[in-house]
């Protein structure tokens, strides 16, 4: 039975776009300022899969000499306008986002706050663009007294609203999110909703992982519906099925960060079905990239990178698998926002040809598309495959 195994690392770019300077991203490269950053920066698996060798990745110094190579590789653009997290992975998935999300840099209408408070009987406090780890120690002090929830948004598409769990149960800050995302649409479009618990630990706010998002759904159905439509197992892991509000996913899994994603994409490959699992570790743009913490980004690199040799040895005969990224973060950059980047894809399994140079790929939806040849779907209406030229 054939599979596709596809893994986001949330945010690792591979160097600045060519149209990077309309987003304020000339210079970014997420790779290369993490591996910079880093001591001892150490990649030998993703190396061999032909992380190094991709077009301008990594400044050029992990390259590999083609014959050590296992897998083959290649660097994708973005078409979508836009280098959020849903833009990323519904192009991955097939759809090209023309009209970018709505944002609102000055944070949410007034009518909007209004009705929002309303809805859940509670006034809000922020609403303006912040980081999330600042603004919980910047309100968190009025928040904890009065109960109030706060809200922020950032350079992206989205309504965060934070929460200390003791103030306000988990249960009941994804509920104000369900609130929030029923009425932000039409005029008020937005994104994504995203819920942000945090504890309160020796005097210090730490987040949880119970964070959820709350997107809207893809416009059109996207490759994960191909699939899933043709009776084949769609099995998200991680915030997969939040980017696709459920649409197309059979099976789906949180996770507690990139190790437990390792972890549930190994138990999924473990499992006896055939279609496609897709991973989203998020640890990389969230923990490192948004905190612009370079040697934090690297040394979760290296981490990854130690797993490979578990997630490929769990292959079965029929499985490919790729990983890419789904925009850039760089940790140098300056702000704490995405970089617009091309992302790094390998592709491995024991039926892909080894040292195949993919080139520059014109949109993310090649990656969708080449999932969709190979397991024999309908095809998605953006892309073109390339497992032609890499199939043994
Ligand atoms: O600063 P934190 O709360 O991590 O938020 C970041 O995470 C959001 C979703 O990925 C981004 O839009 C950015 O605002
Ligand atoms: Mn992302
Ligand atoms: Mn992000």
């Amino acid at each position: 039975m054939k599979r596709v195994i596809l893994m986001v690392m949330d945010s690792m770019g591979v160097g600045a776009e060519p149209d990077a300077d309309k987003y304020g991203d000339l210079g970014a490269d997420t790779l290369l300022h993490a591996a910079e950053n880093t001591d001892n920066f150490a990649i030998p698996n993703l190396q061999k899969l032909g992380l190094g060798n991709i077009q301008g990745a990594g400044g050029g110094r992990f390259v590999f000499a083609p014959e050590k190579l296992t897998g083959s590789y290649g660097r994708m653009q973005e078409m979508s306008r836009g280098k959020d997290t849903i833009t990323g992975h519904w192009e991955i998935a097939g759809i090209e986002t023309m009209t970018p999300f709505k944002t609102y840099p000055d944070g949410f209408p007034a009518e909007f706050i209004e009705e929002f408070q309303r809805d859940i009987g509670s006034e809000v406090i922020g609403n303006y663009a912040a980081s999330g780890t600042v603004i919980i120690e910047d309100l968190g002090d009025e928040h904890e007294a009065t109960g109030k929830p706060i809200v922020y948004t950032s350079a992206d598409s989205v309504f965060q609203i934070a929460a200390n769990t003791d103030v306000i149960p988990l249960e009941r800050l994804y509920e104000i999110c369900k609130i929030a995302r029923k009425l932000l649409v039409g005029k008020w479009a937005c994104g994504r909703v995203i819920a942000r618990p945090y504890v309160k630990k020796d005097g210090k706010r730490v987040r949880t992982t119970d964070r959820r998002d709350y997107a809207v759904s893809p416009p059109e159905p996207t490759v994960l519906d191909h699939i899933s439509g043709a009776g084949q197992t769609v099995y998200a892991i991680g915030k997969i099925s939040d980017i696709f509000n459920g649409q197309g996913v059979t099976k789906s899994v949180h996770t507690t960060g990139n190790m437990d994603g390792v972890d549930q994409t190994i138990s999924a490959m473990g499992q006896d079905f055939g279609g496609f699992i897709f991973t989203n570790l998020v640890d990389f743009d969230s923990l490192y990239g948004h905190r612009r913490d370079p040697s934090g980004y690297g040394h979760a690199i290296m981490d990854y990178d130690s797993r490979l040799p578990e997630i490929i040895g769990a292959m079965k005969d029929e499985d490919i698998l790729m990983i890419t990224a789904d925009h850039g973060n760089d940790p140098v950059h300056s702000g704490f926002d995405h970089t617009r980047e091309y992302v790094p894809l390998m592709i491995y399994g024991k039926n892909i040809r080894a040292g195949v140079d993919i080139g520059t790929r014109h949109t993310f939806a090649d990656c969708g598309q080449t999932i969709a040849d190979y397991l024999g779907v309908y095809e998605t209406r953006m892309g073109e495959s390339f497992l032609g030229g890499l199939l043994k």
